[in-house]
């Protein structure tokens, strides 16, 4: 029987008793059943999986019911599922197994003798570094031919005729993210899925493979991979209250789909990702999965209030002029925890802004591009943001726990900022 989540957790104070932590896009905390659950795996699954004894066998048996979990969290079968150490090994995993596909392929060597040898992927401009990277060294070590196709700055999203229009003879991979995490806007993944496989119909080889980055969907809206009909799914634990770990949904792994190592050892998860497995961390998925399945309507719809109140808070404290939400993009769907939103003025820079606040703890966007400096973000810019509107960008993401009365408080947070800034 699943079990309903508690009180959800609040950030643990780390010395900031009173601040206010909207920055859930970026990470979360572990939801406390989560927390037992990874505990009692230390006390009481620490031998090796691989192990044939008791210890051993209680290991397994727990790796097997979280697989079965994070299964059901996104609508797949239990042997779909390869643990990894979080996203950005899956990520990496991904474009890893299709270029050896390529390679391996005998249409490599058609298109080798025949045509450009090179295989083709696919991705939008508006990707995770975890994706962007990836596919930018593969351009620029000559592995692959890239093409990022622009979201588009009316819808925020990837438009299908957009991405069917730069498909190749050799494309081989499609990577679009399921949502992005500075916009929140939802890509219309069925479409592109269902719009690449009547291509692949025709009977051209190579297949293209389709990958989607759900980081910062799972745990917000309802992810299905059967309705959404991709190959591959990147699923990121600390983004749904779950611990520094991540999985890896592949259809058919090794069969349908090709799914390649990118490291060798002692045979664990059947050799697409040896190494003795980390129980307690995916015992910890487990339990979040878990909580995502028996809890998501209630889940977003809290998301959803609460970010649709902070919004009104914020235009009825600064005025509609004084706000622009750079996540709105009309006839988008998007997700319902995420407000990007600029306080405009020239005094009001996004980190300044953050800089001086005494009870909010956001971003002005992506984590890990938190050493941009002053430049404003470039997906804000890709999302035809202007550059002074997304220089002054807060990126607010609220979680399960965050209330009215915190909204009231970052709001009053900012007003008190925005009056010391412009003196
Ligand atoms: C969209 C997206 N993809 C991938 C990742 C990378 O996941 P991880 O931090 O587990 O490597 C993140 C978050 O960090 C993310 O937000
Ligand atoms: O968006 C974030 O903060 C996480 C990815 Se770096």
């Amino acid at each position: 029987m699943a079990e309903h989540a508690s009180e959800p957790s609040r950030p643990p104070s780390q010395g900031t008793a009173d601040r206010i932590y909207l920055d859930y896009n970026a990470t979360t905390p572990l939801e406390p059943a989560v927390i037992r659950a990874v505990s009692e795996a230390l006390r009481e699954a620490w031998g090796n999986p691989s192990s044939s004894y008791i210890a051993g066998a209680n290991a397994k048996a727990l790796i097997s019911k979280a697989r079965e979990d994070v299964a059901t969290m996104v609508g797949g079968r239990a042997e779909d599922i390869i643990f990894t150490s979080g996203g950005t090994e899956a990520n990496n995993l991904v474009f890893h197994s299709v270029l050896e596909e390529f390679k391996r392929s005998s249409t490599a060597e058609k298109l080798l003798n025949g045509g450009p040898g090179l295989p083709h992927i696919i991705i939008s401009n508006v990707e995770h570094d975890s994706v962007q990277l990836v596919a930018e060294n593969l351009q620029k070590t000559g592995q692959a031919e890239v093409t990022c196709v622009a979201v588009s700055t009316v819808t925020g999203r990837v438009e299908a005729e957009d991405l069917l229009a730069v498909v190749r003879p050799n494309t081989c991979l499609v990577s679009v993210m399921l949502a992005n995490n500075e916009t929140g806007v939802v890509m219309p993944i069925r479409e592109l899925c269902q719009r690449v496989k009547a291509i692949n119909k025709q009977g051209r080889h190579p297949r293209i493979l389709l990958h989607t980055d759900a980081a910062q969907a799972l745990g917000k809206i309802q992810v299905d991979v059967a309705d959404l009909g991709v190959d591959y799914l990147t699923i990121v634990g600390h983004k749904f209250y779950a611990p520094r770990i991540g999985a890896l949904y592949v259809r058919g792994p090794g069969g349908r789909t090709p799914l390649y190592p990118m490291f060798y050892g002692g045979g664990q998860e059947r050799n697409f990702r040896p190494g003795t497995e980390n129980t307690p961390m995916i015992a910890g998925l487990g339990k979040a999965a878990e909580l995502v399945t028996a809890n998501l309507h209630d889940y977003e719809n809290h998301m959803r209030t609460t970010r649709l109140y902070l919004e009104q808070r914020l235009k009825e404290v600064f005025g509609e002029e004084k706000v622009r939400f750079n996540s709105h993009f009309p006839g988008s769907d998007s997700l319902p925890n995420t407000c990007n939103v600029s306080l405009l003025g020239p005094h009001l820079r996004g980190r300044k802004v953050l800089s001086c606040c005494k009870t909010l703890l956001a971003s002005v966007g992506a984590a890990c591009h938190s050493d941009l400096g002053d430049r404003p973000s470039h997906i804000l810019l890709s999302c035809g943001v202007s550059p002074e509107v997304a220089a002054n960008a807060l990126r607010l993401s609220v979680g399960r726990s965050t209330s009215r009365a915190d909204v009231d408080a970052v709001v009053e947070d900012l007003r008190n900022t925005v009056r010391l800034l412009e003196g």
